[in-house]
């Protein structure tokens, strides 16, 4: 069994909660509230402009130059595509690009994308891949889920969202990442293993954090 493998089984449990969480769930069903949505979408932004970054630590960290080139492509590919979506939304909604990159993020953005670099500015290669995955396969595995619900991907507002999930460019992405991860952790030892599925289970439980986060709107408990 490859660690992939390894981690997908077990990490099935949170892994169903958050593809079941009522944002996923009520985004398929095309009846999640647009304010939920338009929220979620401006902090997924200064979430990927952190999450971005981890990708160029992913090249300065890499040990060939294959490797270091598809850190190089993803940063690409996450500022010039994935953010493009979040811009086009943004223009829906009404909110400016310099909005879009000076809106204040919520607690859970903070401590998601702070973790996040910390692991990778601080760890191995292998943890840097491990902390970023959850992000780059729960994605693609909730793209596909909804977009084969009846009508799901032609929804005026959520459709879009679901095509680029579902996408194949996004499928080679996440598969990458997975490959990418059993290369590294081929011959790790069982410690080195559970180390990385403790970096992996933290972030896949920060990507329901978050889902939760945008369904609610929340932000700080105080005004100030
Ligand atoms: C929070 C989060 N997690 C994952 C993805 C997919 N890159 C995203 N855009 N935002």
């Amino acid at each position: 069994m490859t660690f992939s493998e390894r981690l997908h089984e077990k990490l099935q449990p949170i892994w169903r909660e958050n593809h079941q969480h009522p944002f996923v769930t009520e985004m398929g069903e095309g009846t999640l509230d647009p304010e939920k949505f338009r929220f979620f979408m401006v902090q997924d932004y200064l979430y990927l402009i952190e999450y971005a970054k981890l990708f160029a630590i992913g090249a300065s960290k890499a040990t060939n130059v294959e490797t270091m080139g598809r850190f190089a492509k993803l940063l690409d590919v996450t500022m010039n595509e994935e953010m493009a979506l979040h811009r086009e939304y943004a223009k829906k909604f009404g909110i400016t690009e310099q909005e879009l990159e000076e809106a204040s993020p919520s607690p859970t953005t903070l401590a998601y994308t702070h973790y996040m670099l910390h692991v990778g500015q601080n760890g191995s290669l292998s943890d840097l891949v491990a902390a970023l995955l959850p992000c780059a396969w729960s994605y693609w595995e909730i793209g596909r889920e909804l977009a084969v619900i009846p009508g799901a991907a032609d929804h005026p507002l959520y459709g879009e969202w679901i095509r680029m999930y579902s996408s194949e460019e996004f499928a080679q992405t996440a598969q990458w990442c997975i490959d990418l991860l059993d290369e590294l952790t081929a011959d790790s030892s069982e410690a080195e293993l559970q180390k990385l599925e403790t970096i992996f289970l933290n972030t896949t439980r920060f990507e329901y954090m978050f889902w939760d986060m945008a369904y609610h709107q929340t932000m700080w408990p105080m005004k100030a």
